[in-house]
């Protein structure tokens, strides 16, 4: 599959926009974090997609941020760069949604809340406007937002990918860990992410709030 230079460099700048954006809300403590834009053509056994570098601050820009993979994670073109570490769950992601950008970060409420909701496997959302985001118009609507375990081994967590991904829910939770969010695009990706981090941040100051009831 043929990657045009002109669609590598949008891939490229739409993910240089987006990590500046998201480092500004401290959302990429320590290096953590990885985000990924596809380019070209989509089969779900080959495709191409734009990703973080490993281990890089990603609140500043560099030349080295950003590399091209194919769907098993390997870079497409001769590099230095090694990709994200958590690659593979970018691709299996891909590979089962047809997503166009994937969003990770790690942040104070997506760790809470995966330890809160850890034994349930989900974490539940009541009726806040905010599931809008998702496109899920139902009044009151009730959603349930899934946890995978945070193996040490990634491939092991990617496998458990294809048994949690619910249809009209754009993101899975690793425990104790962070978030993916995905999207039709970056634009999309991002209004995800952000409506994720709200609800987790309300469901948690819920709880805390009926607890002292
Ligand atoms: C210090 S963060 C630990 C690894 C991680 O969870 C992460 O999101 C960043 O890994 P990457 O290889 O994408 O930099
Ligand atoms: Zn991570």
């Amino acid at each position: 599959m043929s990657i045009l230079l002109e669609e590598k460099q949008r891939a490229f700048a739409d993910l240089r926009d987006i990590k500046a954006n998201l480092a500004a809300r401290g959302w990429f403590p320590a290096t953590s974090g990885n985000l990924s834009v596809r380019v070209g053509g989509f089969e779900p056994d080959a495709f191409t997609f734009a990703i973080t570098s490993s281990g890089r601050d990603k609140s500043v820009q560099t030349p080295e941020d950003f590399l091209l993979v194919n769907e098993k994670g390997q870079p497409t073109e001769a590099t230095s760069l090694k990709p994200s570490a958590e690659t593979l769950i970018h691709s299996e992601i891909y590979r089962l949604t047809g997503a166009g950008a994937i969003f990770h970060v790690h942040t104070i409420f997506n760790n809470l809340i995966s330890e809160l909701y850890w034994e349930r496997k989900s974490i539940p959302v009541d009726g806040v406007e905010l599931i809008k985001a998702f496109n899920i118009w139902d009044e009151e609507a009730q959603i349930e937002i899934p946890i995978l375990p945070n193996y040490a081994e990634i491939p092991r967590i990617a496998e458990l990918v294809e048994g949690a991904i619910v249809p009209r829910i754009p993101g899975i939770v690793l425990r104790k860990h962070g978030i993916y969010a995905w999207g039709v695009n970056a634009f999309e990706a991002k209004r995800h992410l952000e409506a994720f981090e709200f609800l987790f941040e309300y469901v948690y100051r819920s709880h805390l709030l009926h607890k002292g009831n």
